[in-house]
């Protein structure tokens, strides 16, 4: 077996621009043509990331979506190149699924964008788990917004909020100690079943805490149940080849807890980065260590606060160099994204775009364009694994 190490790691939501199909996706009724995460962003507020700009990232924003990307553009000494995703969805699941191996084959459901949302069958099956009359919400809503709207009437009756989004998720939003954290979880837990068999993604628990409008606040005890990825998936291949797997932050979550040996979460993305640095010294020779780092996401990308996005990539370079440095010859670190959400972009959902890949431990390299399986492929390659069954490995 390899001594060598592999280390994978998902900035959620840092796109690069540049789809081919952004036209076929939507916020709102304006397609999401033109996006772009990490360029926009260094457009409006040049970005100071010396490590991943070394790496390649200002280089692939350019090969992606043709846009100079400020601050970015030092000669790339890494691995760099973009990737392209060909599943149908532009969201969470799908962008990690087909990193890992394993592109989405199916369509999945999503609610449509009235009030309500959801069919009546859905919302009786709440109300029968939840033992309430009736769920609040019942629309497409941004989550912070639906506890400020919803958030005391949901104290005075008890009843779940209820909302969705452009991707395939139900989420509900109830507070941890009037309705209950355990609650809730139950709820969802029990529920996720039968939304998954109507192939929706995910069932999202987003408990929240304050007495006030104003005051309310979501916690960090969020839970996603998510459907299995409909194959196998380099956390499955590894295992099943004698490795040891690392998860750190969603990524349990969101592999069903599949092909995971050890699960690593936190309260924050500060917490996920103490998991990061410390796998980096200590990691099995041979393991694979599969991260998320969710808040460019759920804190920047869906509030549309630029200035935020640009202070926690910032934040980030730092400390993807302290982990960069724990690494030893013959491991190999990738940085990639799952999809974007351009915090300049119109509408509060995820935007189509393809991701950076930009590749430490392996020298300096230009992959040009590829696909998002192939990064899993390379990942395998490198561990001396077998290959997933979609693509192929660029090393
Ligand atoms: O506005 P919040 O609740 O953060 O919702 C976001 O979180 C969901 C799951 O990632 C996405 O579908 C998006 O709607
Ligand atoms: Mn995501
Ligand atoms: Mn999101």
């Amino acid at each position: 077996m390899t001594d060598c190490r592999a280390f994978l790691i998902v900035m959620d939501s840092v796109g690069i621009g540049g789809a081919p199909d952004a036209d076929q996706f939507f916020n709102g009724n304006r397609p999401d043509t033109g996006a772009n995460t990490v360029g926009h962003i260094a457009q409006a507020r040049p970005l100071h990331m010396p490590v991943l700009a070394r790496l390649g990232l200002g280089a692939a924003v350019r090969l992606a979506s043709g846009q100079d990307a400020p601050g970015l553009m030092s000669p790339p000494q890494g691995l760099w190149g973009g990737a392209t995703q060909i599943s149908r969805g532009k969201d969470t699941p799908s962008g990690h699924w087909e990193i890992a191996g394993v592109p989405v084959p199916w369509d999945w459901h999503y609610f449509p964008d009235t009030a309500p949302a959801f069919p009546p069958e859905v919302t009786a099956r709440i109300c029968d788990l939840a033992g309430t009359q009736g769920i609040l919400a019942n629309c497409h809503a941004s989550g912070t917004q639906v506890i400020e709207d919803f958030g005391t009437d949901h104290i005075r009756t008890g009843w779940p909020i209820c909302y969705t989004s452009v991707d395939s998720v139900l989420q509900i939003a109830a507070h941890e100690e009037h309705f209950g954290l355990d609650r809730l979880i139950a709820l969802c837990q029990s529920l996720a079943p039968m939304l998954h068999a109507m192939r929706v993604g995910r069932v999202i628990a987003r408990p929240f805490l304050g007495e006030a409008p104003g005051e309310f606040r979501r916690t960090g005890n969020r839970r996603d149940f998510a459907i299995a990825p409909p194959g196998r998936t380099i956390l499955d291949i590894a295992q099943n080849g004698g490795r040891v797997t690392h998860a750190i932050g969603k990524i349990g979550d969101i592999f069903s807890h599949r092909g995971i040996s050890h699960l690593h979460k936190g309260k924050s993305d500060a917490d996920l980065a103490d998991h990061l640095i410390r796998l980096g010294s200590e990691a099995e020779p041979g393991s694979l260590t599969f991260a998320n780092f969710v808040e460019f996401d759920t804190n920047f990308g869906h509030r549309r606060d630029l200035p935020g996005y640009a202070a926690q990539l910032e934040w980030f370079d730092g400390i993807a160099g302290r982990f960069l440095d724990t690494l030893r010859p013959g491991d190999l670190a990738i940085f990639t994204a799952d999809h974007g959400n351009d915090p300049s972009w119109h509408g509060t959902d995820h935007t189509r775009e393809r991701v950076a890949v930009l590749g430490h431990g392996v020298g300096t390299r230009a992959i040009g364009l590829v696909g998002f399986s192939d990064i899993g492929a390379s990942v395998l390659a490198h561990l001396g694994l077998p290959a997933p069954d979609h693509g192929r490995s660029f090393l």
